[in-house]
């Protein structure tokens, strides 16, 4: 029977590339793309069967970002498959960015510079607000909206005969100073991105510790950094056209300047291949390319602290109470 595999935030960038490539990897696999309308579902398809024209493709339309369309997307994947055998949790979103140039000038003077251009620490904070749902919403689309869609396919995830697989895009932006058990949602802060990334980090650790008995597991990834349109929106254009020679020589110094969606889908790939159980579940998969292009996987230990991860989940627990009870007409 073939695998089936779901992929959040598959129209564009690395979501539609790890689409590419898991056709090239494995041809007979059942790719499930979730976008966030119809249009751009059936444009991503078609480009995908362009590649690739024999391809089971099929899509789901999900708002990540809105936790009705979250529940309702979940009911529609359990009325359309038994099993699902990767999830992908890759949507993400980075609103109004802001660059701190003189950060960067500092860092240049104070040899940090190739750690700032690489996790981008002190360098970028971004102006978040509140969502239809009442939550901080790079919160609610970068994790609440995956965590929710999880806990509402366990199902399909758990106690099936081969374990199933999740696949979260996190990031070397994650970073424990930029997170706090008090604030979650990150409302009092400025570096909204960077919390959610270090909560997915978090969440995917406990996750592991609750699932893996019954052959669920969940790895984080950070795809480097890649030029998308989440990247491009950080600066205007002639701005990148003005970097992008630059960009280009850093990768001989920094190898996770992967900077195109196919090389920042290399870890995901890589995992794809791996057999779960030989994975540590308190390590991040860097994609990374040598100044010469070549695409290879870095597994980096994560700075994260068991105990937080476990009442950080506690908290996702009674944040997802509250939404189950709000949502009960569309629960089952
Ligand atoms: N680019 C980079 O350098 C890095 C990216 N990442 C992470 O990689 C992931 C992919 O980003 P990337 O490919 O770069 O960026 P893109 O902006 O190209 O892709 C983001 C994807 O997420 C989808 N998405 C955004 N918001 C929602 C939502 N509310 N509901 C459903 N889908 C949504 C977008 O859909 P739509 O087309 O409708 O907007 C798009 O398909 C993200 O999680 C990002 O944080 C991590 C490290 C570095
Ligand atoms: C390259 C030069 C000379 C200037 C560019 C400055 C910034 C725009 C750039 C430096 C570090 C970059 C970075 C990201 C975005 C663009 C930068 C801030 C990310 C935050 C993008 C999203 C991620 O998840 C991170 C892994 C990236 C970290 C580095």
């Amino acid at each position: 029977m073939e695998r089936v595999v779901l992929v959040t935030g598959a129209s564009g960038g690395v979501g539609l590339a790890l689409c590419q490539r898991l056709l090239e990897e494995d041809g007979r696999i059942h790719l499930c793309i979730a976008c966030r309308n119809d249009q751009k579902s059936e444009a991503t398809r078609d480009l995908i069967l362009a590649a690739h024209p024999a391809a089971q493709v099929s899509t789901v339309e999900v708002d990540l970002g809105n936790l009705a369309s979250v529940l309702r997307v979940a009911q529609e994947l359990r009325c359309r498959f038994q099993r699902l055998d990767f999830v992908y949790l890759n949507a993400g979103i980075m609103p109004n960015p802001h660059v701190n140039f003189k950060a960067l000038w500092r860092g240049l003077l104070t040899g940090k510079l190739l750690h700032m251009l690489t996790t981008a620490e002190g360098v970028m904070t971004q102006t978040d607000r509140l969502n239809g749902d009442g939550l901080q919403e790079v919160f609610a689309t970068n994790l609440f909206g995956h965590f929710i869609l999880v806990r509402q396919l366990e199902s399909l995830l758990c106690g099936n005969e081969k374990p199933s697989r999740l696949i979260w895009t996190s990031s070397s932006n994650a970073r424990e100073s930029a997170f706090s058990l008090s604030d979650y949602q990150h409302a009092k802060g400025q570096e909204s991105y960077s919390s959610s990334k270090y909560a997915t980090d978090l969440t995917s650790v406990v996750l592991n510790r609750k699932f893996n008995n019954q052959g669920l597991y969940s790895s984080v990834v950070c795809p480097g950094l890649v030029m998308s349109n989440m990247t491009y929106r950080i600066l205007p254009v002639f701005l990148w056209k003005l970097l992008m020679p630059i960009m280009w020589l850093i990768r001989f110094f920094a190898k996770t300047y992967t900077l195109t969606p196919h090389n920042g889908a290399e870890a995901h790939v890589w995992l794809f291949k791996q057999k779960p159980e030989s994975l540590d579940a308190l390590v991040k998969y860097h994609s990374c390319t040598s100044g010469l292009g070549k695409n290879y996987v870095e597994p980096r230990k994560m700075d994260v602290d068991e105990e937080t991860a476990e009442k950080f989940y506690q908290k996702l627990l009674e944040l997802e109470k509250e939404t189950l009870e709000k949502y009960s007409d569309l629960l089952d």
